[in-house]
């Protein structure tokens, strides 16, 4: 059985939760408030930066040329193409990309980040692979199911954000970043498989807190 496919039952109840949440239920029937919006362009883009970062870690400890091609794939792919949808995104919603850039990333978007980068630093390649697969895996799932949904037609505002993450483009990245798992998982002990999945699913716990963080519009609990 391929390592991934034994993670599945473990996070299907979390990803379903995802649809439940306000925040992703606004986007899919159009509802979301623009701050909203807004308060998710800008933390992500700056949540992009790091998780980049986390590529270029697993490129550079990957055991292989195949999977440095993998992380490299994939490093470009957030760079070019999602930060790019980000760039135009924030143009329709009069946002600048220096003010995306200057953006400070919130409480909970540090704490992910920085969980993902200290996992990646401290383990090995198939370790950075755990730390960005849900992220890349459930924004895909999300926009499957969203496009599926009743809200999905041209009037919706976010339409392009659910093609977006539903298409091939991203869908042959997350096949990427399945791969690049069970490659790496390959032969690894039962408890460095186990570490995998504690990080998998910690991962994915920041995932559902991100959305939170963005339905709130939070940041820091006091402005300094
Ligand atoms: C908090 C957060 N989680 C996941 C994604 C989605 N995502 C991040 S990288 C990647 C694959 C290559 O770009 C995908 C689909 C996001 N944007 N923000």
């Amino acid at each position: 059985m391929k390592f991934t496919d034994r993670l599945w039952p473990k996070v299907e109840h979390l990803w379903d939760s995802y649809l439940d949440h306000p925040f992703v239920k606004g986007i899919g029937d159009g509802s979301l408030e623009t701050e909203k919006f807004q308060h998710w362009l800008k933390q992500d883009y700056v949540y992009l930066v790091e998780y980049a970062r986390l590529m270029a870690v697993g490129a550079e400890k990957s055991p292989d040329l195949e999977a440095m091609g993998m992380f490299t794939e994939l490093l470009h792919g957030t760079l070019f193409v999602e930060m790019e949808l980000h760039r135009k995104f924030s143009n329709a919603y009069d946002i600048s990309v220096a003010s995306l850039e200057n953006t400070e990333a919130s409480a909970v978007n540090t704490a992910y980040t920085s969980y993902m980068l200290n996992h990646a630093q401290r383990g090995d390649a198939a370790v950075a692979t755990a730390c960005l697969l849900c992220c890349a895996w459930s924004y895909n799932y999300i926009g499957k199911g969203l496009s599926g949904g009743d809200g999905y037609n041209v009037s919706n505002p976010y339409k392009e954000w659910i093609d977006m993450y539903a298409g091939e483009e991203f869908t042959d990245l997350t096949q990427t970043a399945l791969n690049l798992m069970n490659r790496l998982a390959d032969g690894k002990p039962e408890r460095e498989l186990q570490h995998l999945e504690e990080i998998i699913i910690k991962t994915g716990l920041y995932e559902y807190m991100f959305w939170d963080m963005c339905e709130q519009r939070e940041e820091w609990p006091v402005n300094i």
